[in-house]
């Protein structure tokens, strides 16, 4: 008996209950009165979108029960309800990412409870490195799927006890990005004249915090993967789980180095560089995205 108590203590145990969400939830809609139907999370140097909104109620990450906290540059630590459209949404100023330091369920935490707040759909957004040859740096990349390359090493945030008030226990992924949203938004950006920068593909989340090798980065194109980053697969895989609908879209920021001659070098600072110089289309782009939906 003592044998098999020690062997279900060291049974992975999900490191938020229900109740969790359920009191972040609770606690947000007692201090707000809007019932947001998207949320948005914006990636690094990506903020701004949250700038779009109207009629707003702003908490910073630190005031809400449970919530974690960002720590990298490049994203405030600040959830913004408001209207954009005259759609209601809750904006994430501020992702968190496994290399941080949090595990994925805490990664994830903010998804669970958009969907205890009654959003329907998640709309999510990156910087990533450009592995496909012919994007450029600045192009926007509607992601048609994803590798979620931890969750090859074990490492999905769905591993433990599943909670079937959140999903089923198998969820299917093939269908993870929305192609009417994806077709919308294709739309979308047509309209603003952004064709020319515009692409589709796959992006592939790696643990990070390091940038790639070289060998890394042939490995991910002969893979399919036309994009690289270091968050989106969790967010996305959780989003699924509970039936949101998804969106996705990277923003290409950096080119990544494939050639051994090469004197570039990846960093977060051309990263934060390339967002500033995008933030308006990309405002643009999500902000026609909600007319339409
Ligand atoms: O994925 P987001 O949060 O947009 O940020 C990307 O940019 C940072 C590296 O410059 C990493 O955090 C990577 O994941
Ligand atoms: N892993 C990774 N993440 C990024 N985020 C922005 N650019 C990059 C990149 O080149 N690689």
């Amino acid at each position: 008996m003592q044998v098999g108590k020690r062997t279900i203590s060291h049974l992975k145990r999900p490191s938020y209950t229900y109740e969790n969400y359920r009191e972040t939830a609770n606690w947000l809609l007692a201090h707000t009165q809007q019932r947001p139907k998207v949320a948005i999370i914006c990636g690094s140097g990506l903020g701004g979108l949250a700038d779009l909104l109207e009629n707003k109620t702003v908490f910073p990450y630190k005031d809400i029960p449970h919530f974690p906290h960002s720590t990298v540059e490049g994203h405030a630590s600040q959830l913004v309800f408001g209207d954009l459209q005259g759609k209601q949404c809750v904006c994430m100023q501020g992702r968190f990412h496994f290399y941080e330091g949090y595990n994925l369920a805490t990664v994830t935490y903010p998804v669970r409870v958009f969907f205890l707040l009654g959003v329907e759909t998640l709309i999510v957004t990156n910087a990533a490195g450009g592995l496909n040859p012919s994007f450029k740096v600045g192009d926007i990349m509607l992601i048609k799927d994803h590798i979620n390359m931890p969750g090859f090493a074990g490492q999905n945030p769905l591993c433990g006890p599943n909670d079937k008030r959140f999903g089923v226990r198998f969820p299917c992924m093939s269908d993870a990005y929305d192609k009417d949203l994806s077709r919308l938004a294709k739309e979308a950006a047509e309209e603003l004249g952004f064709s020319a920068f515009i692409q589709q593909g796959v992006y592939c989340m790696l643990a990070g915090p390091t940038f790639e090798t070289i060998a890394e980065c042939k490995v991910l194109k002969t893979l399919g993967a036309d994009a690289v980053g270091m968050s989106t697969a969790p967010e996305v895989v959780v989003a699924r789980h509970c039936g949101l609908r998804v969106f996705g879209l990277s923003l290409i920021t950096n080119e990544v180095v494939t050639d051994y001659e090469s004197q570039k070098k990846a960093n977060h600072e051309e990263v934060l560089e390339t967002t500033k110089m995008r933030t308006m289309d990309l405002q643009g782009l999500v902000s026609n995205l909600l007319a339409k939906m």
